[in-house]
């Protein structure tokens, strides 16, 4: 019989954090298992053959804008002492690319997975997270880790960069909208954009980061404490901060004053920003429908609806 082994991972949204969790301030981040990307292995004769909506043929040939891929799977079967295999790499995802959703990170975290089923080796969270993060740290420079931790995990994560990694008790009794503003969104731009500010040694920008880290703190005990209310005035409050880093844009100020009028307790960007997606807290999936329905309307490109419970 032929071998073949599959890796499955799915979307992340960063409720509250992004950014400063580089700088090592906490973030809550929430995997998304309906929206998930798998990758599928089958033995073949000769060479690494790749199978992706951006590029099929050998991995030698990988366009440079891939080279993380190709780095991933190199390091992956050095690691597992299989280096001269051959095989094809099928990846089929359902998550919008360059959205704030982690689809890089969720391609990262299934090829790893689907590697180590492929050749039935154990897999514990730490070598995942380690080999994830190569093709991150290829592609966006500097990450702080938070994507990864949260396309390999099935709970929600809270992440304080090198430091702790557990999972958040959540207890709240809300509902998330997310909209796609449809503007692709480039984390490697967006940190860089943010990491200038800091070398030009910004006091505004210092103080944002800071600021960041306290709301993340209070949200957490918001979440543990069922206060949607309150959670939502913090987020409220960390898309100002947001704002005050210069990686939000017209498109998602438009969609977040709009989920503010049609109800939401609290609206903000989600992921590095400059496009991509917004998330709204919603009372109740009656609130959630009107704020979707405004977004929509308001042209959005696509949405979700996530309960928290
Ligand atoms: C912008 C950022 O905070 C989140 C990107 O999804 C970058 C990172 O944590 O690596």
């Amino acid at each position: 019989m032929t071998n073949q082994a599959i890796g499955h991972s799915h979307a992340k949204i960063i409720l509250m954090g992004e950014h400063s969790v580089v700088y090592g301030q906490p973030a809550i981040a929430l995997p998304i298992p309906k929206i998930d990307l798998n990758v599928k292995i089958v033995e073949k004769n000769i060479g690494i053959f790749l199978n992706s909506k951006y590029y099929v043929g050998d991995i030698n040939n990988i366009p440079n804008d891939l080279l993380g891929i190709k780095n991933l799977i190199n390091d992956t079967l050095h690691k597992l002492n299989k280096e001269a295999s051959c095989f094809e790499m099928t990846i089929e995802s359902s998550i919008p690319s360059e959205r704030g959703m982690g689809s890089s990170a969720a391609t990262s975290v299934a090829i790893v997975k689907s590697l180590y089923n492929y050749f039935n080796k154990p897999l514990d969270k730490d070598t995942l997270l380690e080999l994830s993060n190569i093709e991150e740290t290829i592609t966006h420079g500097n990450p702080s880790g938070l994507d990864t931790a949260t396309a390999g995990s099935d709970n929600p994560v809270w992440f304080i960069r090198n430091r702790v990694l557990n999972e958040i008790d959540f207890n709240l009794n809300a509902v998330l909208v997310i909209a796609d503003s449809g503007i692709k969104g480039r984390t490697d731009i967006a940190i860089n954009y943010v990491k200038q500010q800091l070398t030009h040694k910004n006091k505004e920008t210092m103080e944002s980061i800071k600021h960041i880290g306290e709301l993340v703190t209070k949200a957490k005990h918001d979440i543990e404490n069922n206060n949607p209310c309150e959670l939502g005035l913090l987020m409220s409050e960390n898309q100002k901060e947001l704002k005050n880093l210069k990686v939000s844009n017209d498109k998602i100020d438009e969609l977040v004053e709009i989920a503010n009028r049609n109800g939401s307790l609290g609206t903000k960007l989600t992921g590095s920003g400059l496009g991509g997606c917004i998330i709204a807290l919603a009372k109740d999936m009656n609130d959630a429908k009107t704020i979707e329905n405004a977004l929509l309307k308001a042209g959005a490109l696509e949405t979700w609806i996530q309960p928290f419970n």
